[in-house]
């Protein structure tokens, strides 16, 4: 048999322009808009950065004022859509959930014209919490809860609708944090997914359906829920090495480990880290996050690899008491930021993406009438 062609995934190669962020760029790292990922971790709020991604600039007082107060106005979801996520079960994937959610407003709020993209794009980043936990709840716990909380915070929300109770300040701070950490990353492969679409001029909606889709595989966003499928078995930082080691020997992929682009670290690494740090010693934890701390040495140690943003997230996580399979949708509640803004990027100056393929197949192959096919 003919060997295999190499498969590059595109590594390496300029496929667009963008202004909304750097990633591993030589002296300037992690980059939405030129602030430094440090830098608005520490001092920002989620919605000044969705601000910022989105309408291109920094909000002043008044400006993010008026933007939270129009988020929380946006959160209540229409009669037909929660039809709709009552009628998924228990069992199905919140991935899917989200997809369908995004897919069913794309029915009902369709977006007539680019014009209303800015709109559209604050309605998603405001409904989508509330589709990922109705659904939940629903499910679950058999509830139907109000999505219309109070919360300032698009994380307090989320953690609100979630528990049936306010956040405290150490877990809205937490969640802050995340939705930072995860809103946006350049030509990452849901947000090539949403400017692939967009560039065929298609609407906002679509963007994001197919995103979601492309986020929910475990190599890229659902490498959060999978790390935790790993790391919770394991009952000392000794029993996670010999099993880390033993993935290694049968070339098992560790998830939460290595990136396409970075080659040393993940900047965003270290900061939920620290957070994971702080909550474990919040809950007492003694062993998931020695497990954690001892799979990253190893790691390293082995093979060179490093956590990337997914890694420490699964602990933060679960120590917060969220479901694993919960973790992916907060990513593309965060996400869609990034995505929206590419997607209005994309169609200021667009033209259609279609790359071309290197032809692998028969040279010429002769038609058989259907009836004399073996
Ligand atoms: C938010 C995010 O989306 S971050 C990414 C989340 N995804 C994961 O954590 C899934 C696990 N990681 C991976 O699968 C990969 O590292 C990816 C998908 C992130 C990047 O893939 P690539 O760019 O193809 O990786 P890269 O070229 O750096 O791989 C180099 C080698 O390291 C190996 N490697 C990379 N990551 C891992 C890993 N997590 N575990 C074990 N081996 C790995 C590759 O198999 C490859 O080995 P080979 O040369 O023998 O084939
Ligand atoms: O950039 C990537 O390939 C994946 C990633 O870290 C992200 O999307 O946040």
């Amino acid at each position: 048999m003919a060997d295999q062609p190499v498969s590059t995934g595109l590594r390496g190669q300029s496929a667009g322009s963008t202004a909304l962020c750097t990633v591993g760029k030589s002296g300037a790292g992690l980059t939405y808009r030129g602030y430094d990922i440090h830098e608005l971790a520490e001092k920002a709020k989620f919605e000044e950065v969705a601000y910022l991604l989105l309408k291109g600039k920094l909000p002043n007082r008044a400006e993010l004022d008026a933007y939270l107060t129009k988020l929380k106005g946006l959160r209540g979801l229409p009669e037909a859509l929660k039809t709709v996520l009552e009628q998924i079960p228990k069992d199905a994937h919140p991935m899917d959930v989200m997809r369908t959610g995004a897919s069913m407003l794309g029915n009902l709020e369709t977006e007539q014209d680019f014009d209303q993209q800015q709109d559209v794009a604050d309605r998603l980043l405001a409904v989508l919490p509330s589709i990922i936990c109705y659904w939940y709840r629903f499910s679950h716990d058999g509830v139907r809860i109000d999505t219309e909380t109070d919360d300032d915070s698009v994380g307090g929300h989320f953690l609100h609708m979630l528990r049936g109770e306010p956040a405290s300040e150490l877990h809205a701070r937490v969640m802050n944090v995340s939705l930072i950490l995860y809103a946006e990353h350049e030509f990452n492969a849901s947000t090539f997914t949403a400017r692939v679409c967009a560039s065929t001029l298609s609407d906002m909606h679509s963007c994001v359906t197919g995103a979601i889709g492309s986020l929910r595989g475990p190599l890229h966003g659902g490498a959060n829920e999978a790390a935790m499928d790993m790391i919770e078995h394991w009952q000392s930082a000794d029993e996670a090495e010999r099993e880390i080691l033993g993935m290694l020997e049968r070339k098992e992929k560790i998830m939460g480990f290595g990136h396409a682009i970075y080659r040393e670290s993940d900047p965003r690494n270290a900061i939920i880290k620290e957070w994971s740090k702080q909550l474990a010693e919040d809950v007492g934890d003694q062993v998931l996050y020695p497990v954690s701390e001892r799979v990253e040495a190893v790691m390293w140690r082995e093979k060179k690899l490093f956590c990337n943003a997914d890694f420490f997230h699964a602990s933060a996580y679960h120590f917060m008491d969220i479901p694993t399979k919960l973790f992916t949708p907060i990513f593309v509640c965060s996400r869609v930021t990034g995505w929206a803004a590419h997607v209005f990027e994309q169609r200021e100056n667009n033209r259609i993406i279609r790359p071309s393929a290197d032809y692998v197949g028969p040279e010429k192959s002769e038609w058989v009438p259907l009836e004399e096919r073996p």
